[in-house]
């Protein structure tokens, strides 16, 4: 009987003991020292031509991609339930890809029609546009490829190009996720002669070479193309000095906020960004992740619903000020309501 059981002796604790605080709901809200709000969230979206068109990502159970009419009704769906910002990914047609990635800065690509069919029909939420090669080369690389090496300046002046058609078309936020050196500066003189000097760039800072985007290489249609792997440009996962490096750089270069990415297991990144850095900082729960929590919860491993906000929470508790996340529409909605 544990009502018989000896009590030990604590008067060594004097007084103190940090279960009290725990022992109700009201007073473990009382001493909760983050929160976890609709905006907090930012719902990345996969576009694909025609109309009324969805199709299934494999990899990422749930997930679709959608043609520009129905990007348009997800957008107002974000809007009501309080989600500040979309981030766009377009799957460009195969034909359409090629080795200069000459459709990353055609002014009627895919993106740009989505950016400007969002931004009449729903101007209340924020666009954020991806830009980087890999979702209009042949070969599925973030950058020009010659002879094997991803070439960094050549690339620059490709990405400032795509980045003026997606500001005309309407994208409130530039979001460089290439890692070339130097691309910041150059979107952001390249914005501000052009008269879009409002125009946020958020740059993917600290973006690391990561088997977790695997999903979402299926999404966009880049994985297959793919011979090799990134780690010329993205970061090796042994490093986080570095990665205040690469931070502090383009916070230097006018970058407005800055992501870490992937997310989960790089949480000890955005806690030394928080505390060195006075900047914005979104986390990217990224493709690889959110298949981890879909297939562990289906395989009845681990309770899904919790998992997911357990892990958007620690976003929040590491220093975030938001996270990129596929459960964004689904968690504002339960958030919000
Ligand atoms: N420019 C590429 C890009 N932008 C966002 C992601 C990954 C996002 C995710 O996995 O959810 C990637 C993949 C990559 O770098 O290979
Ligand atoms: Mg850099």
């Amino acid at each position: 009987m544990t009502q018989n059981w000896p009590r030990h002796d604590m008067s060594f604790l004097g007084g103190r003991r940090l279960r009290r605080t725990r022992q109700s709901e009201w007073s473990r809200a009382m001493v909760r020292e983050t929160d976890l709000r609709p905006s907090d969230l930012i719902w990345p979206l996969f576009v694909i031509e025609g109309q009324n068109e969805k199709t299934a990502i494999q990899t990422m159970p749930g997930v679709e991609r959608l043609s520009i009419d129905l990007m348009v009704e997800a957008a107002k769906a974000a809007r009501d339930a309080g989600i500040p910002a979309l981030a766009i990914f377009p799957n460009t047609p195969d034909h359409l890809r090629s080795e200069s990635g000459a459709e990353a800065f055609n002014p009627d690509n895919l993106m740009c029609r989505v950016l400007s069919a969002i931004k009449s029909a729903v101007p209340e939420i924020g666009l954020i546009a991806d830009v980087a090669l890999d979702e209009y080369s042949s070969d599925g690389q973030d950058g020009l490829v010659r002879d094997g090496e991803i070439l960094n300046d050549e690339t620059v002046a490709v990405m400032v190009r795509s980045a003026l058609v997606q500001a005309r078309a309407g994208a409130d936020i530039i979001a460089p996720s290439d890692m070339m050196d130097g691309r910041v500066a150059a979107i952001r003189s390249a914005l501000d002669a052009e008269g879009f000097e409002h125009v946020q760039i958020m740059s993917y800072a600290a973006k690391y070479a990561s088997c977790f985007y695997g999903p979402f290489r299926e999404a966009v249609g880049s994985g297959s193309r793919l011979k090799g792997d990134k780690r010329t440009y993205q970061m090796d996962y042994a490093n986080s000095d570095e990665a205040l490096r690469e931070i502090e750089q383009d916070i230097a270069e006018g970058a407005d906020s800055i992501m870490v990415k992937p997310g989960l297991p790089y949480l000890d990144v955005v806690r030394r960004a928080r505390d060195t850095f006075n900047v914005p900082i979104y986390a990217y729960q990224v493709s690889g992740e959110y298949a981890m929590i879909e297939m562990a919860g289906a395989a009845g491993a681990i309770n899904r619903d919790a998992a997911v906000l357990e892990s958007l929470w620690a976003f929040k508790r590491a220093g975030a000020n938001g996270v990129l996340t596929y459960y964004a529409l689904e968690m504002a909605r339960k958030l919000g309501g």
